[in-house]
């Protein structure tokens, strides 16, 4: 353990590397660690990239990092896919992987999907972000695959949440509004070469004039193939950090989201207990073939298993 933790504070990728792996194999020693070193972290700035598949989010985190990079930060990348099977290197953030900057010793990247998360996936990246800032990386990039709950609730343990669109989303955008649009602080239309653009953005600024509040989020614009439009997102990026700073919000949202991850940890624990407990969930399956054919109710089997986890 020792090792690690020097290995953290000196900065050395495989060490960071390391210590997510462990945490995302619910590893208690890659938490003793965290626990150890916990007062260390707060000085990363984390962004959530979120949005609909093929937004293009990869493609302009990759540009985002690049500009940091430039600005000689330190820079974390995590790649959030709960749909997938893989985890620690394969299919998502490929596209980051693929490109120049995984040769780039200032920035680390990593790719996390469901397997081999038995801590759940939210407590997985809460564990991959707390390392790579005790790891000394200045901005931290939470890509998801989509917009689904647990997506949802990573990226809005982030301090700001950049929503990427396109142009022409039509239905979608209506879709997409329950729930999610008032996670975004900054919206992005990226493929804004695509026609339709001005008009998705017009669409995207009267919905959130609907639930107005004192931050009015930016909608910006981006080609992020052509690398147009970057700088100026990451612009309104900053703006968000400077508005959530000066007002006092950031701190508020920043113990709202300790609250969330904390809760978090509790349920995805209670989850993994409630299995443990009930052999897989085969007590549970059983109970719900006896609730279904009226041999008890539901109740007296939820009563049942919250007795078998000490929890009534
Ligand atoms: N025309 C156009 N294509 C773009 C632009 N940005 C990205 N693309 C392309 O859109 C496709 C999807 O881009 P990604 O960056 O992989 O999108 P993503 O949102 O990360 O996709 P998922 O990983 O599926 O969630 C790729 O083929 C990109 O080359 C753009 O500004 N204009």
């Amino acid at each position: 353990m020792e090792d690690f933790k020097q290995g953290l504070l000196e900065g050395k990728k495989r060490a960071a590397a390391r210590l997510i792996s462990m945490g995302e194999n619910g590893q208690q020693e890659a938490l003793d660690v965290i626990k150890e070193l916990y007062h260390k972290t707060g000085n990363a700035y984390v962004i959530g990239v979120t949005g609909p598949p093929g937004a293009g989010k990869s493609t302009l985190t990759d540009k985002l990092v690049k500009v940091c990079r430039a600005a000689g930060h330190k820079v974390g990348v995590i790649a959030v896919d709960p749909t997938s099977p893989f985890t620690g290197g394969a299919i998502l953030g490929d596209r980051i992987r693929m490109s120049d900057l995984n040769t780039d010793p200032g920035v680390f990247i990593r790719s996390m999907g469901a397997r081999g998360n038995l801590g759940g996936i939210s407590e997985a990246t809460g564990v991959a972000v707390d390392v790579l800032d005790i790891y000394g990386c200045e901005y931290i990039f939470v890509e998801t695959v989509g917009v689904g709950q647990s997506e949802v609730d990573i990226v809005k343990s982030c301090d700001t949440t950049l929503m990427v669109m396109v142009p022409g989303l039509g239905d979608d955008i209506q879709a997409i509004k329950a729930g999610v649009m008032e996670i975004g602080d900054v919206f992005v239309i990226n493929k804004a070469d695509r026609d339709g653009a001005e008009k998705t953005a017009r669409e995207i600024r009267m919905m959130l004039e609907f639930n107005k509040n004192e931050w009015n989020p930016p909608v910006n614009m981006a080609i992020a193939v052509e690398n147009q439009g970057i700088k100026e997102l990451l612009d309104s990026i900053f703006e968000h950090r400077e508005y959530m700073t000066g007002s006092g919000k950031g701190h508020v949202r920043r113990v709202e989201n300790r609250k969330s991850e904390l809760l978090t940890i509790v349920k995805e624990r209670m989850t993994r207990k409630l299995f443990e407990k009930t052999y897989n969930g085969e007590v549970i399956d059983d109970l719900s073939q006896k609730v279904a054919k009226k041999e008890t109710d539901p109740y007296s089997a939820a009563e049942m298993i919250l007795e078998k986890i000490n929890m009534n």
